[in-house]
């Protein structure tokens, strides 16, 4: 199995007063295509500041980052934004679609943006809203959409490109339990059927046995969680 996301001993901190807080702590993950990892822990343990550095919206003080294979460590922001474009899929909180656009629309601007047009980008996806199951909502705008219909506009968004790795920030905090566990079922799906590596960072413990595994940040230091 190839490795989608590798972070050796990377360590952030942020200006504090005159002091630096550490956000994370020399940490290490690895995770392989085809698997989902959650991180789970208190407020302010730094599960945002990781996604942040795996999403290259973020340079780390020091460590090592790898996706896909590629030493991405410290890469200015032009190349930073050629490697979110092509190897990454972010789906953060707030499912920041458009409201002006349909839902096929949001897939298709992607596609865009990557130079990528025409009839093969609109099959891709009509494709992807099939697989989270939205063929019927192709042509509904944002206000015409449950909370867990954008969400997976939201995921089949960061799949359009076909990322080799989904960050994927609370993706249940607005939904009630039943929409919240189909979205996990269908991220662990797509993770598998895709072979693309996930990290969900969640506060729902009831969603972890979709995962392969499950991590625990406590004060910017990830482990294994202990059930
Ligand atoms: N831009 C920033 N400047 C200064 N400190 C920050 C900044 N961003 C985060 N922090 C601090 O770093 C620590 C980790 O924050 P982070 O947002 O990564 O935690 P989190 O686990 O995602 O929290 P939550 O679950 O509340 O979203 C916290 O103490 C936070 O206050």
């Amino acid at each position: 199995m190839s490795t989608a996301l590798s972070l050796s001993d990377v360590t952030v901190t942020y200006p504090d007063g005159d002091r630096r807080l550490t956000a994370l702590d020399a940490v290490s993950l690895d995770v392989a295509a085809g698997e989902m990892v959650a991180v789970v822990g208190p407020s302010g343990s730094g599960k945002s500041t990781l996604l942040a550095v795996a999403g290259l919206l973020l340079t780390p003080d020091s460590g090592r980052l790898e996706i896909a294979g590629q030493d991405v460590t410290g890469l200015g922001r032009g190349r930073a934004a050629d490697v979110r474009r092509t190897s990454l899929g972010l789906v953060f909180q707030q499912s920041n679609l458009i409201a002006s656009l349909t839902a096929r629309e949001q897939l298709e601007m992607v596609a865009r943006l990557a130079g990528r047009h025409g009839a093969p980008v609109r099959a891709r996806a009509d494709e992807l809203l099939d697989a989270v199951g939205l063929t019927e909502a192709a042509d509904r705008r944002p206000h015409q959409l449950s909370g867990g219909q954008r969400q997976r506009v939201g995921i089949a968004r960061a799949l359009m490109n076909d990322p080799a790795l989904l960050l994927i920030d609370e993706p249940t905090s607005a939904l009630d339990h039943e929409r919240g566990a189909a979205v996990v079922d269908l991220l662990a799906r797509v993770t598998r059927e895709r072979a693309v590596g996930t990290v969900m960072v969640t506060h729902d413990r009831t969603t972890l046995d979709a995962t392969h595994r499950a991590m625990e940040m406590v004060d910017g230091r990830l482990a294994a969680l202990v059930p």
